[in-house]
This record gives C-alpha cells, sequence and structure tokens, in this order.
C-alpha cells in the first residue's frame, strides 16, 4: 500500500510516522522546501517529544520518504491523507485555501483510482464539496473521500497515535471504509465506522465539549475565590463522579493552542449559518477570553498600576512540552504588559525562539528561570513546564527584588508556598501573604 500524506504539520508529520512505523510505506508532501530539506535529514520542523528517533528509524528502515514534489507522489498513490492547516477566516469560519489547493493538486496529477483520507479538521459538509470537486476536476478516476478526524494533543502526539481513545472513520463508500480501517489496525485502538457528517462533526463537537469543560471549571474558580473554597479539591471530588470524569479540569489562565480557539470560533459559526444561535459556546469563548486576563487583574488589583514594574513571565507555550505558540495566553499577557509599560522578562525551556517572531519587540528574554526572576518585582507563571513545577520555591525569594509570584497553573501546593515568604496568587484558590 503506497501512502501519501498531504502537509507535514503536527498531525501529517505525526501521522506519516505513524503509518511507516506500523510498517507502511509514506511518501509525506509538503510546498515548503526546506521544511523538506531538513525532514530529509532527520530534523523534525516540529517540537515533539519522541518525534525524531521515530522518523529517522523509519526513514532508515525506507519506508519513510519527504518531498516536495506532489505530483509524482499522488501518481503513485494507493491512499492519499490531507493534513493541511484550516486557520480561521476573521469572521471565525475556518479557512479552506490550503485544503482546496491540496484537492486540486492531487487532482491535477492522479492517474488511477485514489482514496482520499481527509484528517484535516474541516467543518460539516466540506468532505463531500472535495468529492464533487474531485469528480469536476478528474472525472476520468474514481477518488473516494473518507473523513477521519485527528484527536492527537500537542507536546504528547506520538503517544497518543499510538494509544488514542478511538480512530473516526467516515465514510459514504464500504469498500474505502474498511480500506482504511485495515490501514490503521496495527494500532489496536477501537474504530468508529461513522457517515462522513457525523465524523466531521465528531471533531468540532469534542473540541467543544472539552473546551466547555474547562471554560466550566475556570469560572467554578472564579466563584471558589470568593467564597473561600479550593478550586483543586473541587475538581478532585467532582472528578471522582465517573459521569463527570476527572481529565480537563485543571483551572487556569483558560485554553490556546491550535485548536480550540479556531474550532469553537468555527462551530459556532457553522450553527450561525444555518441560523443556530449556539450561546453556550459563545459563552465559553467569552470566558475564555476573560480568564486568559486574569493574572494581569490580579497584577493590577495588587500594584494599582504596572508602569515601570519588572515582571518575569515564565512560559510562552500555551501548553507544556510543545513550542507551538498559537493562541499562546502569552500573546494576551505580553501585549497587556507592554502596554502597561510594564517591563517584561520572559523565560522558556523551548519556545522561545518561536516566541521571539511573534511577542511585543519589547519584550526581553533570559537564558534561564533565574535570570528571568532576578530583580523582578512580580513573576507570572502562564505555562505548567516540569522545569518550574520542580523549582525549587528559594530561587523566587533569593532572585526576586519581592516575591510576588501570580501563578496561572497551579503549579505548587499552597502548604509548600506557605512555608516561604512569598506572596502568591493562583487560580481559584486563597492567596498566601507570607511576604515579610
Ligand atoms: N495541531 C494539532 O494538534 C491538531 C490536532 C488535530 C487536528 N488538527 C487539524 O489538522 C490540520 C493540520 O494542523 P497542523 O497543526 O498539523 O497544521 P500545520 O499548520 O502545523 O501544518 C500544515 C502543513 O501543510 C503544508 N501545506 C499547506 N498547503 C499544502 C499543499 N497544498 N501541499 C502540501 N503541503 C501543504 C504547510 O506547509 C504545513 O507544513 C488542521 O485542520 C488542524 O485543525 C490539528
Ligand atoms: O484541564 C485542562 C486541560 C487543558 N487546558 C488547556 O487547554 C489547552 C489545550 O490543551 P490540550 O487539549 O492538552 O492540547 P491540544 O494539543 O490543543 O489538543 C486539543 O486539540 C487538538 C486539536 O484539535 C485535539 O486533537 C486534541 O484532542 C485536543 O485535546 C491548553 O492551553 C491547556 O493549557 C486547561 O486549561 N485545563
Amino acid at each position: 500500500m503506497n501512502i501519501v500524506v498531504v502537509g507535514t504539520g503536527y498531525v501529517g508529520l505525526v501521522t506519516g510516522v505513524a503509518l511507516a512505523h506500523i510498517g507502511h510505506r509514506v511518501v509525506c508532501v509538503d510546498v515548503d522546501e526546506e521544511k523538506v530539506e531538513r525532514m530529509r535529514r532527520g530534523i523534525s520542523p516540529i517540537y515533539e517529544p519522541g518525534i525524531e528517533p521515530l522518523m529517522k528509524e523509519n526513514m532508515e528502515a525506507n519506508r519513510l520518504f519527504f518531498t516536495t514534489d506532489g505530483a509524482r507522489a499522488y501518481r503513485e498513490a494507493d491512499v492519499i491523507y490531507i493534513a493541511v492547516g484550516t486557520p480561521e477566516n476573521e469572521d471565525g469560519s475556518a479557512n479552506l485555501t490550503y485544503l482546496k489547493q491540496a484537492v486540486q493538486d492531487i487532482a491535477s496529477s492522479v492517474t488511477k483510482d485514489v482514496i482520499v483520507v481527509t484528517k484535516s479538521t474541516v467543518p460539516v459538509g466540506t468532505n463531500h464539496e472535495i468529492k464533487r470537486m474531485f469528480e469536476q476536476l478528474a472525472p476520468h478516476v474514481r477518488i473516494e473521500v473518507v473523513s477521519n478526524p485527528e484527536f492527537l494533543r500537542e507536546g504528547s502526539a506520538i503517544y497518543d497515535t499510538f494509544h488514542g481513545d478511538r480512530i473516526v472513520i467516515g465514510a459514504d463508500d464500504e469498500r474505502a471504509a474498511a480500506v482504511v480501517a485495515d490501514i490503521h489496525r496495527p494500532f489496536g485502538i477501537p474504530i468508529f465506522q461513522t457517515d462522513i457528517r457525523s465524523a466531521e462533526m465528531i471533531k468540532y463537537a469534542s473540541n467543544a465539549f472539552l473546551a466547555t469543560k474547562i471554560s466550566f471549571i475556570n469560572e467554578i474558580a472564579n466563584i471558589c475565590e470568593k467564597v473561600g473554597a479550593d478550586i483543586e479539591q473541587v475538581a478532585a471530588g467532582m472528578g471522582m463522579d465517573e459521569r463527570i470524569g476527572a481529565s480537563f479540569l485543571r483551572a487556569g489562565i483558560g485554553y490556546g493552542g491550535s485548536c480550540f480557539p479556531k474550532d469553537t470560533k468555527a462551530l459556532a459559526k457553522i450553527a450561525a449559518n444555518i441560523d443556530h444561535d449556539f450561546e453556550l459556546l459563545k459563552a465559553v469563548i467569552e470566558v475564555n477570553n476573560k480568564q486568559q486576563r486574569k493574572l494581569i487583574e490580579k497584577a493590577k488589583k495588587r500594584f494599582g498600576h504596572l508602569r515601570g514594574k519588572k515582571i518575569a513571565l515564565l512560559g510562552l507555550s500555551f501548553k507544556p512540552n510543545t513550542d507551538d505558540m498559537r493562541e499562546a495566553a502569552s500573546l494576551v499577557v505580553t501585549r497587556e504588559l507592554v502596554a502597561e509599560q510594564a517591563t517584561v522578562v520572559a523565560y522558556d525551556p523551548i519556545a522561545m525562539n518561536k516566541a521571539k517572531s511573534v511577542l511585543p519587540k519589547e519584550v526581553i528574554y533570559a537564558d534561564r528561570v533565574e535570570q528571568a526572576l532576578e530583580r523582578a518585582d512580580a513573576a507570572m507563571i502562564l505555562t505548567e513546564w516540569d522545569e518550574f513545577r520542580q523549582l525549587d520555591l528559594s530561587v523566587y525569594v533569593k532572585q526576586m527584588k519581592t516575591p510576588i509570584v501570580f501563578d496561572g497553573r497551579n503549579c505548587y501546593a499552597l502548604h509548600d508556598v506557605a512555608r516561604y515568604p512569598i506572596e502568591y496568587y493562583s487560580i481559584g484558590r486563597k492567596p498566601i501573604t507570607n511576604i515579610k
């Protein structure tokens, strides 16, 4: 089976590597020449734990190849996975430009029947539109379209691909569905087969539901702060109910990343297009926008104003174990701190290079956490990297001008913080004001 993957971002590269690892011959196509050149040398264009050794192993076994020559790859393919980006348009809808370009590229190259599998997250109805495009652009061949939405998380993408909860296959054609199911069977993950529109909706509904859980727990956290309850205790007690589930109840400064923000907006737009006002989802988005500003609010309340204050930012990526800066809370926080005329010194173990190209130019970067904290008036933790969670709390006391910490990810147990002369504000928990 000759498999081609179009687009080598988080989804395409991980899919290509994983399919090669279970024994398929996989050619990964990307339009970005520099990226392809690096991948050919075994270098991953994304930071993702475990990906490079797996890439190299499968390249050496002659199962995994990288090319910019899409035309040739599509001509030889039995199955083509589309994994190009579907970013958001200004009105919140999904931008299908890359996807449609990929469809045109494939249509103008294929010379034999082929199955096209859409991994990119696309609005309901898109796969049928793709099918129509193929019928018009490549009437000489039979192209079956299958929806196979992706559920991997950045930072644990390899693990998720081999240990996912389900593989969703949406198809009109039974034979195409069976071929795709056979390809994925070696992963040993339950396969859920359904119709195309339901498969497309499963992806958006799953992300919207998880985003709802996060905004819900963040609202409960905000109330906890005012009524003197502790969100960690509340989430633990709630999570013991199997109907609720213990995961995705971590309160913090909201969700970011390449998926939840854009997919929630796209689903709200899908609903609006059929005159359905998705009020609940709109509230989830609004709550998240406010939550990303929570630490600024707390700092302004503590200091009055932030002008001239030196603020150390710990963590810039939208979550740990990735260098992805898309929709990270740090984008909002740095913009506001700069507008407030604070001096911002930032540190992230992995995302600093990417951060430099997207954060305001006023941000200063430190090489180490200790350097960021040096003589700072306050620290803000935006990402719960292990390096911060495991940091000896005495470092804040030793390095900072005033050890005032605003923790947006509840990295420390309150009883640990209480042993130090630190002022500590977290999310949904009592503040600690031990500063002398
Ligand atoms: N990032 C995630 O964690 C994740 C998880 C699940 C689903 N998704 C969805 O998967 C899709 C891809 O997301 P991503 O984060 O991997 O994207 P990405 O932006 O990281 O990568 C997309 C890649 O496609 C390439 N590309 C664009 N047009 C092309 C073309 N015509 N031919 C060949 N290559 C082309 C780009 O150069 C880029 O390398 C999106 O729809 C996204 O919503 C993403
Ligand atoms: O209890 C929680 C869990 C997550 N988050 C935040 O939510 C965001 C997203 O986290 P996560 O879901 O772990 O990362 P993603 O890589 O964005 O993965 C999500 O988005 C992908 C793209 O669609 C899907 O494939 C995954 O299933 C889905 O989990 C991050 O900012 C987290 O900090 C919280 O604030 N509290």
